[in-house]
């Protein structure tokens, strides 16, 4: 049966409506979250510590997490009602401040740097934020000559904002420290491009070894996995 040339004519240009006016409920929503996001960051600016750190982090390129991110981390820590919490990546304590704010008030948060310059301006925002120097243990060296020293099981959350070359072996050492039901975040995992790979575009050991960690992550049906779309990206996981 052939459709009359005038229903084909409408109903292409029903579809053609249709696509409009979902590409524009689309951007209305990007906008809408933009500004939501927007006055997250304001808000988080207006904070002396949190700013003075950022400002430190960006000037010190071992860039911060966004407000964003750091509201996500925050609600993370909360719900779980976080007590001890191991970072990897403290840079000059953006991600830990907003940690720290989740975690219960007798919480611990023990961050890894290699950097000592960083951790010593981390140690003073921590303290500006008024947590007392009990509340952080911050030590320095390469995580993974740390993380085989942290006890086994002993942590409720750990979060990964730092090389991503090492995010697999980040996530192995992630399930030894985390008790069942922990759980464990990483930052930056926003990598490469939709583009298939070819000889125009090879990824790099970063971006190989995110996908390697967002796979396995995807693959073990034992985690209860979330990929928030905040910053740079956050995949977060439950530890079985
Ligand atoms: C993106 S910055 C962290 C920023 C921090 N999370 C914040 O919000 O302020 C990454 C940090 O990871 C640290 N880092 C890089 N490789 C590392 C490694 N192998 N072990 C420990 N820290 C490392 C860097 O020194 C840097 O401070």
């Amino acid at each position: 049966m052939t459709i009359p040339r005038s229903e084909h004519l409408a109903t292409t240009f029903s579809r053609t409506w249709e696509a409009v006016i979902s590409a524009e409920e689309s951007v209305a929503r990007t906008m809408w979250v933009r500004t939501e996001q927007a006055r997250f960051e304001q808000s988080a600016m207006g904070d002396g510590p949190l700013a003075d750190a950022y400002d430190a982090g960006v000037r010190a390129a071992a860039p911060p997490v966004d407000a964003a991110t750091g509201a996500a981390l925050r609600f993370l820590s909360a719900a779980i009602g976080a007590r001890s919490v191991v970072e990897v990546g403290t840079g000059c304590g953006t991600s830990g401040i907003w940690l720290l704010r989740g975690m219960v008030p007798e919480g611990i948060l023990t961050t890894v740097d290699v950097n000592a310059a960083y951790q010593d301006y981390a140690r003073s925002a921590f303290a500006r934020a008024g947590f007392g120097a009990g509340r952080a243990r911050l030590i320095r060296g390469t995580a993974l000559e740390v993380l085989p020293r942290l006890t086994d099981g002993g942590y409720d959350m750990v979060s990964v904002d730092a090389d991503q070359v090492s995010y697999p072996a980040y996530l192995e050492e992630a399930l030894r420290l985390l008790r069942p039901g922990g759980v464990v975040v990483f930052n930056n995992v926003m990598v490469g491009s939709d583009e298939p790979d070819g000889p125009l575009r090879v990824p790099g050991p970063a971006e190989i070894a995110v996908r390697e960690l967002m796979q396995r992550v995807r693959e073990d049906e034992s985690f209860i996995p979330l990929l928030v779309p905040v910053g740079e990206g956050l995949l977060t996981a439950i530890r079985p």
